[in-house]
C-alpha cells in the first residue's frame, strides 16, 4: 500500500540536539559574559584604587619635597652671611632633628665640596651633581633631584644605575638647592632623602594587593620603589616608554601592559613642578583572583542547576519521543489493519495528507489510477491531479474545490456524482470526502464509488416510470396486504382518486361498488394468493359515485425468496364497451316494437326451462296470447294505433306478470309467456288477470280509448315434452279453443282437463 506515515523523524532528533547544544552554548555564553563582567568590574575597581595609590604617593612626595626645598632655601638664606663651618654643622644638625625624611644635610661650597654637614662623614666629599634634574647647577633656586643611591649616606652611597634593578634595602636620594647667586661664590645645600621614610609613608597607606609603586625621575631613573624584586626587561622597556610620554607632556594615564607572560594594569601621573612621576602597577591576574574565584564559585553553584534543567529537558524529550514512537507504532498497526480492510473494499479509497498529496490508497484505487494516463506512473498523487479526472456539470462543486475545502477545514463533508473525462464507457462515480486526522495535521479521506450500474438502473427506472405514466390503462402497485403503494395518472383518470389519495389505502376502500358477491372477491384472492394471474371484469365505483366497468388483471409479484411481496393491477375502462354489448344483446334478444323478448330468445328460454323441468321435475307453464280482432284495430284506427296497442299490451302484461316470468312476442299480435315454478292453476290465475285487466282497461291511443281483448291458451311443461314446439303446440291448441269459444277467454290444454 502506498502510504506515507507521519513519523517522529530524525530531523526532530537533530533539531532537538541542535536546540540543546544552542541552549548549552547560550548558558555557557551567559556564564562567560557574567564572569567577564565581574572581572571587568573588578578590574575597573582595582584600577580606580591604583590611581588613588599613585595620586597619594605623588601628592605625598610633592609635599615632602616642597617642604625640603623650602627648608633648604630657609637655611641658605638665614645662615649664609654670618656663620662659619662649625655653626653650619650645628645649624644643619638642628635642622635634621626635625626632618625624619632626611638622612643628612650638607653645605656645599661653590666647588661642590661638602664644607659643613649634619654628618661629619660627609665633610670633604664632592658628590657629583651633573646628572641631577632639572639639569644645570642650581640656577633659579630650584630643587634638583639626584639618582637613587644604595647606602646610608653620601659617605657610603653609590648610585643605582639600573632603574629596573631590585631597590636596595638601605637607600637615599640626594637633592640639592642653591641660592641662585651665580656659578662662582654660590652656596648650595644638599639633602639626602630617607627612602625608607618615604617607603614607610607609602606603606602606611595600604597598597592594593599585588600592586607596587615606582617613583621615577623624568629621565626614567628610579627614585624609590615599593617592590622587592627587579623588573623584567619587558617591564623596564614599558617604563622607559612611559618616561618618554612624560617628557612629551602626557602627564597621566592608564593602560594594560602585557610584558612577558602576564598582564599589568598600569597607571601613572607626573608631578606638576618636580621632574618626577609616579608609576603604579598591579598584576592583573592577582588583582582579579578574587573576582575569578567568585566567578568560579557562582559557576559551580549554577552549573548543577543548569545541568539539572538540561537533564530535565532531555528526559522530557526522551519521554515525549518514546510516547510518540508508541503512538506511531499504534498508528502503523492501525494502518496495517486498515490496509487489509481497505484492500477488501470494492470502492476506491484515497487519503490525502494536509499538503494535498496522497498518503494512503487501496487496491481498487490503484486499479483505477493504472488505467488513467494522468495518474499512472506518478509517485505521489496530488489531489488536483486526481480531481482533473472528473467532469463537472454546471452548478456542481468541482472535486478539487470540495477536497480543498476539507483540507482547509472549511467543510466537514463533500459529496458529489461525477462523470469521468474522456471515458467511452460513460462511467459515473460518486465521490464522498470527509476530514481525516490520524495523528498528523488533518487531511481528507476520499471514497470513490462506481455508480455506473446504479445510473443505468435509474435510467431504466425513469423509462419504466415514464412508460407507466404514459400508459392508457390504470396501473396500481400494492403490497402483499393489498395496500396501494403506487398508482399512475391513468388510475386517477379512471377512478377520480389522485395517487396521493390512493396510496396507503386498499382498492376495496376506494372503488368497491357492492355489485359483486363476496364469493367473487374470495375467488379473486384465492387465485392471486396462489401466485396466479387473475383476470376478470369488475364493476367499480368512481370517487364521484358513478359506477364503471373495468377489465382487471392482477399479477402477483414475488421477491427473490419466492415470497409474495406485491400485486400489480392493470385496469382497463370497459364501461362503453359493456354498454355497447348490452345494447347489442338487448337488440338481438328483444322485439324492437314492444321490447318483449323476441321469438329466438323466448324459444331458448323455453328450451332451458323445459330442460330444468325434465331434469328436476319442476313445474312450469306456458301461455299463448293472441289479441282478438286485431285486424280491425288496424283497419279502424290505423297501423300506428295497432303498433301502440301492441306496445301498450306488452306494458300491461309485464306489469301484471312476475319478475321471473318471460314475455315474448312470437309474431304479429301473438305473444307467449313462460312461467317458471308455476303450476297450471297459478298459470290460469295469471292468464285470467292479464285478460281481465286488458278487457277492463282497453288501450289509450291519443284521445281515443280502444277496446281490445285477448284470448289465452295455457299449456303445462311436461317431463315428457321433448321439444319446446310440443309445448307450444299444446298451448296453441288451447288458444284455438279460446278463439273458438268466443274469444276474450282463457283455455287450458285438453289433456289437463
Ligand atoms: N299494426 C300492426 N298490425 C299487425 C302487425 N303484425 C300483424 N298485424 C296485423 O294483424 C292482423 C292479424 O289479423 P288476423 O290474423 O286476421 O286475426 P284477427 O283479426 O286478430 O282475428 P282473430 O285472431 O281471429 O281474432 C293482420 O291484419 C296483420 O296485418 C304489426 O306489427 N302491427
Amino acid at each position: 500500500m502506498a502510504i506515507r506515515h507521519y513519523r517522529w523523524s530524525r530531523c526532530a532528533d537533530l533539531a532537538f540536539v541542535v536546540f540543546l547544544l544552542a541552549c548549552i552554548a547560550a548558558a555557557g555564553a551567559a556564564l562567560h559574559y557574567h564572569g567577564g563582567r565581574l572581572e571587568r568590574e573588578a578590574a575597573a575597581a582595582r584600577l580606580r584604587l591604583l590611581e588613588v595609590d599613585a595620586h597619594y604617593t605623588l601628592d605625598h612626595l610633592e609635599r615632602t619635597l616642597t617642604t625640603v626645598s623650602l627648608t633648604l632655601q630657609s637655611l641658605l638664606e638665614t645662615g649664609y652671611a654670618g656663620h662659619g663651618a662649625a655653626t653650619w654643622n650645628t645649624l644643619l644638625r638642628d635642622a635634621l632633628r626635625h626632618a625624619p625624611h632626611l638622612r643628612s644635610l650638607s653645605l656645599l661650597d661653590d666647588h661642590g665640596t661638602v664644607v659643613a654637614s649634619s654628618s661629619p662623614a660627609n665633610l670633604g666629599l664632592q658628590p657629583p651633581l651633573s646628572d641631577f634634574l632639572p639639569p644645570g647647577n642650581g640656577l633659579g633656586g630650584v630643587l634638583r633631584i639626584g639618582r637613587l643611591h644604595a647606602g646610608r649616606d653620601l659617605a657610603d652611597g653609590r648610585a643605582v644605575a639600573d632603574a629596573g634593578a631590585a631597590p636596595p634595602t638601605l637607600a637615599f636620594v640626594p637633592v640639592v638647592r642653591s641660592l641662585g647667586k651665580g656659578e662662582s661664590g654660590t652656596l648650595g645645600l644638599l639633602a639626602t632623602l630617607n627612602v625608607d621614610y618615604f617607603l614607610n609613608r607609602i606603606g602606611t597607606h595600604d597598597l592594593e594587593e599585588g600592586a607596587w609603586v615606582d617613583v621615577l625621575r623624568s629621565d626614567g631613573a628610579l627614585l624609590l620603589s615599593t617592590r622587592e624584586a627587579a623588573l623584567d626587561a619587558a617591564t623596564r622597556a614599558a617604563d622607559e616608554d612611559i618616561a618618554v610620554r612624560w617628557r612629551a607632556g602626557d602627564g597621566r594615564g592608564s593602560r594594560l601592559e602585557t610584558p612577558a607572560d602576564k598582564t599589568l594594569i598600569t597607571t601613572w601621573r607626573t608631578a606638576r613642578v618636580l621632574p618626577l612621576g609616579v608609576l603604579a602597577r598591579l598584576d592583573r591576574d592577582r588583582a582579579l583572583a578574587e573576582a575569578r574565584h567568585e566567578t568560579r564559585r557562582q559557576f559551580f553553584i549554577l552549573l548543577p542547576l543548569i545541568a539539572l534543567a538540561f537533564a530535565g529537558v532531555l528526559a522530557g524529550y526522551v519521554l515525549l519521543r518514546r510516547n510518540a514512537r508508541q503512538h506511531i507504532a499504534a498508528q502503523e498497526r492501525d494502518f496495517d489493519r486498515m490496509d487489509i480492510l481497505l484492500d477488501a473494499l470494492p470502492a476506491a479509497v484515497l487519503v490525502f495528507g494536509h499538503d494535498g498529496r496522497a498518503v494512503l490508497a487501496n487496491d481498487a484505487w490503484r486499479q483505477f489510477a493504472a488505467a488513467r494516463p494522468g495518474l499512472a506512473g506518478r509517485g505521489t498523487v496530488h489531489y488536483r491531479d486526481y480531481a482533473r479526472q472528473f467532469r463537472t456539470e454546471a452548478g456542481n462543486d468541482t472535486v478539487a474545490g470540495g477536497i480543498r475545502a476539507i483540507l482547509h477545514g472549511e467543510r466537514q463533508a463533500f459529496e458529489g456524482e461525477y462523470a469521468l473525462h474522456d471515458d467511452a464507457t460513460q462511467a459515473a462515480v460518486q465521490i464522498i470526502a470527509r476530514p481525516f486526522a490520524h495523528g498528523g495535521p488533518p487531511g481528507a479521506a476520499v471514497l470513490q464509488l462506481d455508480i455506473s450500474d446504479r445510473r443505468h438502473a435509474e435510467e431504466r427506472n425513469r423509462l419504466l416510470h415514464a412508460t407507466l405514466d404514459a400508459a392508457a390503462n390504470a396501473i396500481v402497485i400494492t403490497d402483499a396486504e393489498a395496500v396501494i403503494q403506487w398508482a399512475n395518472p391513468a388510475f386517477t383518470a379512471l377512478t377520480g382518486y389522485t395517487p396521493e389519495e390512493a396510496v396507503g389505502h386498499r382498492p376495496s376502500e376506494l372503488v368497491k361498488s357492492g355489485k359483486h358477491a363476496p364469493a367473487f372477491y374470495a375467488e379473486m384472492w384465492n387465485t392471486i394468493l396462489r401466485g396466479e394471474v387473475w383476470r376478470g371484469e369488475v364493476v367499480n365505483r368512481r370517487k364521484d359515485g358513478v359506477l364503471f366497468d373495468e377489465a382487471l388483471t392482477i399479477t402477483p409479484v414475488r421477491d427473490r425468496d419466492g415470497r409474495l411481496r406485491h400485486f400489480v393491477a392493470v385496469k382497463e375502462d370497459i364501461t362503453v364497451r359493456k354498454l355497447q354489448e348490452h345494447e347489442l344483446q338487448r337488440l338481438a334478444s328483444t322485439d324492437p316494437l314492444t321490447g318483449a323478448s323476441n321469438r329466438r330468445v323466448f324459444m331458448e328460454r323455453l328450451s332451458l326451462e323445459l330442460a330444468r323441468v325434465r331434469r328436476y321435475g319442476k313445474q312450469a307453464a306456458l301461455l299463448m296470447l293472441d289479441l282478438d280482432h286485431f285486424k280491425q284495430i288496424n283497419d279502424r284506427h290505423g297501423h300506428a294505433a295497432g303498433d301502440a296497442t301492441l306496445r301498450s299490451f306488452t306494458t300491461l302484461a309485464q306489469r301484471t306478470l312476475r319478475q321471473t316470468d318471460t314475455l315474448g312476442r312470437l309474431g304479429g299480435e301473438e305473444f307467449a309467456v313462460l312461467l317458471p315454478e308455476t303450476d297450471e292453476e297459478q298459470a290460469a290465475e295469471l292468464a285470467e288477470r292479464v285478460r281481465g285487466r286488458l278487457a277492463a282497461e282497453g288501450i289509450a291511443f291519443g284521445d281515443e280509448a280502444i277496446r281490445v281483448t285477448v284470448s289465452i291458451g295455457i299449456a303445462q311443461l311436461e317431463t315428457t315434452d321433448t321439444t319446446p314446439d310440443t309445448v307450444l303446440a299444446r298451448a296453441d291448441e288451447a288458444l284455438y279453443r279460446a278463439k273458438q269459444g268466443g274469444r276474450n277467454r282463457v283455455e287450458r290444454t285438453a289433456c289437463a282437463r
